[in-house]
């Protein structure tokens, strides 16, 4: 049974499944049967409209995308998590070649990766004279973000705006063609229930409050040139609309990427040693959590010793059952540094469910990415 929707020039307006085309078929992959149709027809809106044209598209039965949602607060290391997902799907994720310079959209061989910041509604302009942050739905277009995903999702190619980060506006849409793995990346993934069902792995980066201001830091003033006070305010600034809008999504992710202080090093302040949490929801489908040593039991380990000369302060694992949100899940922590190689070789030959592609690919600028 093919799937087939209903676009209008500017959006989604239905979708209706059919068992076989009516028009005309035109040249298009298999998986996408696509049709053009003029005629009158009634939108889901109630008003009608003279010959309007039309396009009604069916999508083999099933998708051929998959779909992956990462979710984080600004300065919480997407983009660093993302060069990382992606390189591990093949290729090196880039920006789109002879587009708009500032577009957020990157493409690899296998993978496009979607900044949700696109779908705001507002610009930085307009945020400011209504008094709202970007973190607020209300600055957010979730009808678009749904029609356009639901269309990549379906195989069908959409116009993506751009939120351009450099000088605040809404430039022009940029052509996202389906992709075999579409990463939606940003603020609000799993924000709206329609968006949130059209993923099929969800990702939450949940970065405690001190390393967050220890990355904002390195990152804002080191290479923005902001000032410190700065960095606290908008930090400040946004914390009411965070715990409104953002961190409640991490209830709905698949897998949950806690970043702490360490436990290692009394009194801390640096944030250059961290703790890692990976919490895993059990039962999602083709989801198998990693785990340490016996699949279910309950461990903790400090490989340092006889096998491994950790230097200070070390590095310490643990592992186990928990619940999260009302989710049974398998929780794997580490906390501490590698130095070498070699330490994370002998600690991964004890992992397992980690999907390496060959011996030692989880290295220490993974672990960093972790
Ligand atoms: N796993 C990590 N370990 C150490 N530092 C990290 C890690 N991930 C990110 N950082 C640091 O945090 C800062 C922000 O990272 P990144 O730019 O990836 O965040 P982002 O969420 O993409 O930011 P934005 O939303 O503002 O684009 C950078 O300085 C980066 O080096
Ligand atoms: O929270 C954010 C997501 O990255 C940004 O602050 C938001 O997108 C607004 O961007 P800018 O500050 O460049 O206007």
């Amino acid at each position: 049974m093919a799937i087939c929707t209903v676009y209008t020039t500017q959006s989604l307006y239905s979708t209706h499944s059919i068992s076989t085309p009516t028009k005309t078929q035109l040249g298009y992959s298999p998986k996408q049967v696509v049709f053009y149709s003029t005629g009158k027809k009634t939108s889901k809106r109630g008003s009608s409209s003279n010959t309007s044209r039309y396009v009604i598209t069916c999508a083999a039965g099933d998708s051929q995308t998959v779909v992956i949602g990462l979710a984080a607060d600004s300065g919480c290391g997407k983009s660093t998590f993302m060069r990382r997902l992606t390189s591990v799907f093949g290729g090196a994720a880039e920006p789109p070649k002879g587009g708009n310079p500032d577009s957020n959209t990157l493409i690899s061989d296998t993978t496009t990766v979607i900044c949700l910041d696109d779908y705001h509604s507002l610009d930085r302009k307009g945020r400011k004279e209504k008094g709202v942050t970007a973190l607020d739905p209300r600055a957010n277009d979730f009808d678009l973000m749904y029609e356009q995903v639901k269309a990549l999702k379906d195989g069908i190619a959409v116009d993506k705006p751009i939120y351009n980060h450099v000088s605040g506006l809404l430039d022009p849409p940029e052509v996202i063609k389906p992709p075999k793995i579409l990463v939606i990346e940003g603020l609000h993934p799993m924000y709206d229930p329609r968006v949130r069902d059209l993923l099929d792995f969800s990702i939450y980066l949940d970065i405690s409050n001190e390393v967050k201001f220890a990355w904002k830091i390195q990152r804002d003033m080191a290479e923005r040139g902001h000032s410190l006070e700065s960095i606290k305010a908008s930090i400040e600034a946004r914390k009411p609309d965070f715990d409104a809008y953002i961190d409640p999504q991490k209830q709905y992710a698949d897998a949950v990427i806690e970043v702490l202080p360490t436990q290692l090093i009394p009194d801390d302040n640096e944030g250059k040693v961290l703790r890692v949490k990976l919490i895993m929801k059990e039962g999602v489908k083709y989801f198998n959590p990693v785990y340490l040593f016996d699949e279910g039991s309950t461990i903790s380990w400090i490989p340092c010793g006889r096998k491994l000369t950790c230097s200070y302060p070390g590095i310490k694992f643990a592992y186990g059952p928990d619940s999260y949100f009302g989710h049974e899940v398998s929780v794997l922590e580490m906390d501490g540094q590698f130095d070498r190689l070699d330490e994370l070789i002998y600690v991964e030959s004890h992992l397992s469910n980690i999907s390496t592609k060959f011996y030692g690919e989880v290295h220490p600028t993974n672990v960093e990415a972790f």
